[in-house]
């Protein structure tokens, strides 16, 4: 049968990076992106934002919207501390099953929770299944039409509180007009723009910062 590009990704980290070192997986992932098949992972030159923006916030509780295969998941928790839980919502299965892989390559399960569904139906359950109260970091990367919808919705299910930061990706390309313009003219949120570009491209992109004031 054939492989998917996700499992070719796959045999890429199993066949380059060495199991329980983040840093190698996602190094194999870029070089797999950039040199042989182009994949929708945030990718290197936004990667380190979104780095810089977690190692400032240092978050105990992050949502992840798009796991995809895990690059950003593994990004992210391999900079968490110690006891702080990501939980990453996909709503492909195969994509989840690859991602759970890439994970556990990375050695990260311990820090990662991975929710299979739709964010429509999970954000709502956040409390209750998981225990969480508010999120410190929300890094959107799914669906572009999603992005606005489930931001409202954490706001109604009060996930998130006087400093939560909202990161969110393909602000430009694909592009969120209607989440830029929403979250850019509300009076509850400081917004700053991160000029970037598309993954492994020179076609422009960026990271989209939001904080809400509560
Ligand atoms: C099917 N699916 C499961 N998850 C998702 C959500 N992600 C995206 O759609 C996404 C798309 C692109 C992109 C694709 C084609 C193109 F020409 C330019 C950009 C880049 C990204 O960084 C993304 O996150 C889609
Ligand atoms: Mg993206």
């Amino acid at each position: 049968t054939q492989s998917t590009r996700p499992q070719r990704l796959l045999n890429a980290v199993q066949k380059k990076a060495t199991r329980g070192d983040p840093r190698s997986v996602v190094k194999a992932i870029d070089d797999f992106c950039r040199h042989k098949e182009w994949a929708m992972n945030v990718g290197d030159e936004k990667g380190c934002i979104l780095d810089s923006v977690v190692s400032e916030i240092n978050p105990a509780t992050v949502l992840e919207l798009g796991t995809y295969c895990g690059y950003s998941t593994v990004r992210i928790a391999r900079l968490l501390p110690p006891h702080a839980k990501l939980i990453t919502l996909e709503f492909n299965p195969d994509f989840a099953a690859i991602a759970r892989q890439v994970i556990a390559w990375a050695g990260l399960e311990e820090k990662v929770q991975l929710v299979e569904g739709a964010s429509g139906d999970w954000i709502p359950k956040m409390k209750e299944q998981f225990g969480i109260t508010t999120f410190d970091l929300v890094f959107l990367d799914h669906w572009k039409d999603r992005y606005l919808p489930d931001t409202k919705l954490m706001e109604e299910c009060g996930l998130l509180r006087k400093g939560s930061v909202l990161l969110a990706d393909n602000v430009i390309c694909p592009g969120t007009p209607d989440y830029l313009e929403y979250i850019r003219s509300s009076p509850r949120y400081e917004s700053r723009y991160f000029k970037s570009h598309l993954e492994y491209t020179k076609v422009e992109d960026g990271l989209e910062k939001s904080v809400f004031k509560g």
